[in-house]
């Protein structure tokens, strides 16, 4: 589903050069359920960007269902769903069925099969009290709802998430968290998400890809992310500790560190 390999993203601020992404390679197959962490500034949106085809790479190659994604966006969209956690792609001023109505026919999608859809997504969301509701009057929970049934409304067979639990009430992420891990498990939508929550990870992701310093630090399991740090059980402690342990760009990454009783004091 996804291909990247070799992957660079630099940007020119004035007179330097900053390396968002560098050289990064990794492949998620169709049906997996892919979580994405790292630091402020690690490169997680940029790598978004890149497979969602806002971003052209500056290096490297990316496919995403087979499609070269700065190229062929028009193609793309029809394949993935995407949501902002910080952003909304809806309407601000119009009611939330109306943005539906919008993306339906932005997507050219049959309104038989739209209506089956919305239904769904309705029942699953719980959206039904809101739809007549203005995007700009909905609560955070309410809207962020509302987002993951406009990206996922055209069926596409890949979901991209950066950050879609943020700021959202216990209740609110556990509900978020159950329809990702339904819309992977019943429907096979491949998911790909960015998060700071950790519960997200433990929760919902059974890979876990960590970029620091704009490189993949890790990709592999939680449990062996968390073996990473030997002697801690606390994914917090874990994933804080590796933070700390990350070095400025130019020197070795986010690397396994010895047991916590082997390390000097005062040591991240
Ligand atoms: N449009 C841009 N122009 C210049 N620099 C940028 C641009 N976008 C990102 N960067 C820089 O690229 C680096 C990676 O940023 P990115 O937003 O991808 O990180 P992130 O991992 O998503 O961070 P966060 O967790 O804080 O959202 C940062 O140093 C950032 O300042």
């Amino acid at each position: 589903m996804i291909e990247a390999e070799g992957l660079g993203r630099t940007f020119k601020v004035r007179r330097t050069v900053v390396h968002a992404v560098k050289d990064l390679s990794f492949s998620v197959e169709a049906g997996e359920f892919v979580g994405c962490l790292g630091p402020n500034g690690a490169g997680k949106s940029t790598t978004i960007k890149m497979l969602t085809g806002i971003l052209a790479p500056t290096a490297g190659r990316i496919q995403v269902a087979g499609l070269d994604p700065a190229r062929r966006r028009k193609a793309l969209a029809r394949r993935i769903g995407v949501v902002f956690g910080q952003r909304t792609t809806l309407w601000w001023d119009l009611p939330l069925r109306d943005s539906f109505e919008l993306i339906r026919l932005l997507y050219k999608v049959d309104r038989v099969r739209f209506a089956e859809r919305l239904a769904e997504m309705c029942a699953i969301l719980d959206l039904g009290g809101f739809l007549r509701t203005p995007v700009r009057q909905l609560s955070l929970g309410q809207r962020m709802r509302g987002d993951l049934a406009a990206a996922l409304l055209h069926d596409p067979d890949l979901l991209v998430l950066d950050e879609p639990t943020i700021g959202l009430d216990v209740v609110s992420k556990a509900g978020v968290r159950e329809f990702l891990l339904r819309m992977n498990a019943e429907r096979g939508t491949t998911v790909l998400l960015t998060t700071h929550d950790l519960g997200d990870i433990e929760k919902l992701c059974r890979r876990v890809l960590l970029i620091d310093h704009g490189r993949l630090a890790f990709d592999g399991s939680v449990a062996g992310l968390r073996a990473l740090v030997p002697g801690e059980t606390s994914i917090e402690e874990v994933v804080t500790r590796l933070y700390l342990s990350s070095t400025p760009a130019g020197s070795p990454r986010i690397r396994p560190l010895p047991p916590a009783d082997d390390r000097p004091s005062g040591t991240a």
